[in-house]
């Protein structure tokens, strides 16, 4: 259902209209209807004003502008009959109470040390007038040491609340989903340690507000890394599934992740950026550049399943967008599976394919991983909510060819057309540095040590000696030899993906009436 949004001009004779644009909006992008006081100020109403007593109300709504951006629009009905005015004002608010996947009750955690440390005054001057507009109510928790929001998420009632919002980037939404994703399994007797077990979906969805150094999981959900963008779909409501990697090593969890689980380079870059958390979002360039001269190689065996139920692949063209047809199909898959097992099928009767190598980096991302550094991602056609990832292999090769496939990352150009990068789509697969192998079969004899001495005090030789660091959404991970599984569409958040974009390069809209056309 829709509300047509005519804007008349108020004064013809004076040429006093300022928008003459119309606009349909949805009564799901609606946020709020008030009554409105008219006051002598008002612009262009003085003739009509003589004539009788006017009655108004005011609906604000979501208008879309470019690049996804939304903003919180507003639009003055008026008439002389106050009983016809309270009804539109009533029918509206009814249809407002109607819409029933809007949150009424939130927990915010703001995290205000988080990238540029804006955290605080972003959520204070942006977002809390927009949700205290739309009637939400909230409890704020301005955290005070790192893993504070996900301790106090294995406190709270969680339950009372329609969803978790967090300010900050992609590791403040790491705690938050570590936290509601662990508090889940807690409550329902699942242990977390058992890289098998079933999880239990978690139903609270978690809502960003990017005030982070990349924020690329916000970028990748909503489009766009932009505070008041990321509040309107809260406030209407949005949902969007996600899938959820779990990390494990011997049996024991590690740790969750969505977005990038990087070795080698990303995984270097984020252990050198973590000693200048001072330098704010910057850390990451130094870093970046930092390790891309030191070009470093690793050593290691990957052994991965990969994933048959969903129809698209990582070099196709289909991106993953509002209302993702592959993501639809995985998800009604998944209910089917739910249904006739209660449990999701093991992984235990398909092949497993193995790949051993020198790579410089290993990334498997459960999304594109856009973020405002990489428009497009590290695997553009990656899906949010497909229950697989996609597992890049950037093999050995000199700097300059290192430097294309990094340059592609910021270009409209394919990543994936080299001869030294291999992309798979995966539901599973775990790595084993040469390190930890060496170490395990004892074979670490004093020639070896006596080599590995030599590479660490000549590095220009670029050797491999010891093991990275992974990247797991921008946390490290104690240990490289990792077993990784995706669990398909295991949490939720507050958005709908990324729409396509109905705005023209010079910024034009389509007319609504086109559009409903
Ligand atoms: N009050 C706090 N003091 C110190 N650290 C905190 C506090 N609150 C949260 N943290 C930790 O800070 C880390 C980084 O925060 P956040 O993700 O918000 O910013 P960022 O690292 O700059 O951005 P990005 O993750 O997008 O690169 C998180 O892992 C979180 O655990
Ligand atoms: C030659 C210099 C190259 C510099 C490369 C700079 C970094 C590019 C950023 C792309 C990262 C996309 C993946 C996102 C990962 C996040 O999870 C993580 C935490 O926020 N961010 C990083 C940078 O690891
Ligand atoms: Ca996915």
């Amino acid at each position: 259902m829709y509300l047509l949004i005519e804007r008349i001009p108020l004064d013809p004779s004076r040429g006093s209209c300022v928008h003459t644009e119309n606009c349909f909006v949805p009564i799901s992008e609606i946020i709020a209807v008030e009554e409105t006081e008219f006051n002598k100020k008002q612009r262009n109403i003085g003739r009509w004003q003589k004539m009788a007593k006017l009655h108004a109300f005011t609906v604000h709504y979501v208008k879309k502008a470019r690049n996804h951006r939304w903003r919180c629009s507003a639009a003055t009905f008026w008439c002389v009959d106050e009983h016809l005015c309270n009804q539109w004002t009533q029918a509206l608010k009814e249809l407002l109470e109607m819409q029933k996947s809007r949150p009424k009750q939130l927990l915010v955690y703001i995290n205000p040390f988080g990238g540029k440390r804006q955290g605080k005054r972003i959520y204070e001057q942006k977002v809390a007038p927009l949700f205290s507009l739309a009637s939400i109510s909230t409890d704020v928790v301005v955290t005070e040491h790192a893993n504070h929001a996900k301790d106090n998420l294995f406190e709270v009632n969680i339950y009372k609340y329609d969803g978790v919002v967090c300010v900050g980037g992609d590791g403040m939404f790491s705690e938050v989903m570590h936290g509601l994703i662990g508090r889940m399994q807690k409550d329902s007797g699942i242990d977390q340690n058992n890289p098998k077990a079933s999880l239990v979906q978690c139903n609270i969805r978690i809502g960003i507000i990017p005030a982070g150094s990349t924020d690329c999981i916000c970028y990748s959900t909503v489009g766009i890394s932009d505070p008041v963008t990321s509040a309107l779909h809260i406030i209407v409501g949005d949902c969007q599934p996600l899938d959820v990697s779990s990390v494990h090593h011997n049996d024991t969890f590690l740790k969750y992740s969505v977005s990038l689980l990087g070795y080698g380079f990303y995984g270097d870059i984020l252990k050198d950026s973590e000693k200048k958390r001072w330098m704010g979002p910057m850390r990451y360039d130094y870093s970046g550049f930092k390790t891309f001269l030191s070009h470093h190689y690793y050593e290691g065996t990957i052994a991965y399943q990969p994933a048959k139920h969903t129809h698209g692949s990582p070099r196709d063209k289909v991106s993953c967008r509002t209302g993702c047809y592959i993501c639809k199909q995985s998800e009604k898959q998944l209910a089917e599976q739910n249904k006739e097992h209660g449990l999701k099928k093991e992984e235990g009767e398909e092949e497993w394919k193995v790949i051993k190598g020198k790579f410089l980096a290993i990334n498997a991302v459960n999304m594109s991983c856009a973020c405002p550094r990489s428009p497009k991602g590290l695997s553009p056609a990656a899906h949010l909510a497909d229950g697989s990832a996609d597992l890049i292999l950037v093999r050995k090769c000199s700097r300059f060819d290192f430097l294309r496939y990094l340059v592609r990352h910021t270009n409209q150009d394919d990543q994936f057309d080299f001869p030294f990068v291999d992309v798979y789509r995966v539901k599973c697969f775990q790595f084993t540095s040469k390190l930890s192998e060496d170490n395990e079969s004892n074979v670490m004899d004093v020639g070896k040590k006596r080599f590995g001495q030599f590479c660490r005090d000549h590095p220009a030789c670029c050797c491999n000696i010891v093991n990275s660091t992974w990247n797991c959404d921008g946390e490290t991970l104690d240990s490289s030899a990792i077993e990784v599984r995706v669990h398909c569409q295991l949490m939720k958040l507050f958005a709908r993906g990324i729409e396509e974009d109905c705005k023209d390069e010079a910024g034009h809209s389509q007319s609504s009436i086109e559009q409903l056309l």
